[in-house]
């Protein structure tokens, strides 16, 4: 999945000093975050801490007012094309799938950076894009047997039920042969067993040498999956290291936890933790 000139040392993401305003509003202050090869990073905190924002500058949606955004050595694009073309994918907090392509089609449309064809060619579905079609449909099919959404093929986007269009969101990013994926709330409206399945999914897109940066509010989910967690408060970094260490500072249960994190108990039939906010396929991503 990944190239294998990737080594176990690489630096995969560095960001210094990220700061991003809005008018009189400071969203991110200074941040400073490194993923390297291999790793699963978390990026927890309260409703508002800036987390979403913080993606947004590393993906190119947003221009940070300072600080500096570096891939593999390399300073970014501003331009989220080029951003993914460079070797970063994302996930988006709302779902935002062809809800009237298939799931086929969706991981498809995820290949144009890695095709000659551009983005609308792979949308209208032109001559251009049918031959290159034919080449990327057979890896776009390994995703699927990958993310366990084979069978769903030609169903469209819309009818999958919502775990499926969350796991089919990231199919996609995959699409494009990341080495380092962005997933933005990836449990948000899961029960306990999809949420296990996720974790599981995640580990193996890191085992097939892809690190991942996430962002969830599932404690649970982001201690059991995350070599080192990173905690942001009204949009500062106030600490980062392991599970353990974030888990039991005090500043973090004050300021977000609450309590500690109590073990994973929770049975396979219990209901989602939370409903999406709102049904979340829409027509463009
Ligand atoms: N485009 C924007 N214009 C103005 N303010 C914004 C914009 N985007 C985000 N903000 C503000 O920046 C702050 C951080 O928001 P952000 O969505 O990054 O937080 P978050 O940590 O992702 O929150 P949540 O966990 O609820 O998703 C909030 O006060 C938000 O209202």
């Amino acid at each position: 999945m990944t190239p294998s000139t990737i080594t176990a040392t690489d630096t995969m993401l560095e960001a210094s000093g990220v700061t991003m305003r809005f008018g009189g509003l400071t969203a991110v202050r200074g941040v400073d975050l490194t993923v390297n090869s291999g790793e699963i990073v978390g990026l927890i905190g309260p409703n508002g801490a800036g987390k979403t924002t913080f993606f947004n500058c590393l993906t190119g949606l947003y221009t940070p007012t300072e600080g500096t955004v570096s891939y593999r050595g390399t300073r970014l694009s501003r331009k989220p094309h080029l951003v993914t073309q460079a070797g970063i994918a994302r996930t988006f907090q709302n779902i935002r799938l062809f809800a009237n392509m298939t799931v086929l089609e969706n991981v498809l449309v995820g290949r144009h950076t890695r095709t000659k064809e551009g983005l609308w060619s792979a949308l209208l579905r032109g001559p251009g894009f049918k031959k290159a079609e034919l080449g990327s449909e057979e890896r776009a099919m390994e995703l699927l047997e990958f993310t366990g959404l084979a069978h769903k093929r030609d169903h469209l986007a819309r009818n999958l039920p919502y775990g499926e269009q969350r796991k089919l969101e990231i199919a996609r990013a995959l699409a494009s042969e990341p080495g380092l994926l962005l997933l933005d709330e990836p449990t948000a409206g899961m029960n306990p067993q999809e949420t296990r399945a996720t974790q599981e999914l995640v580990f193996a897109i890191r085992d097939q040498g892809t690190a991942v940066l996430v962002i969830e509010h599932d404690m649970r989910f982001i201690f059991n999956l995350c070599d080192r967690v990173a905690v942001l408060v009204q949009g500062q970094k106030l600490i980062e290291g392991t599970a353990d260490v974030v888990q039991a500072d005090e500043r973090v249960i004050a300021a977000y936890l609450g309590e500690p994190v109590a073990p994973d108990t929770t049975s396979d039939t219990a209901e989602p933790a939370h409903q999406p906010a709102e049904e979340q396929t829409g027509d463009t991503p």
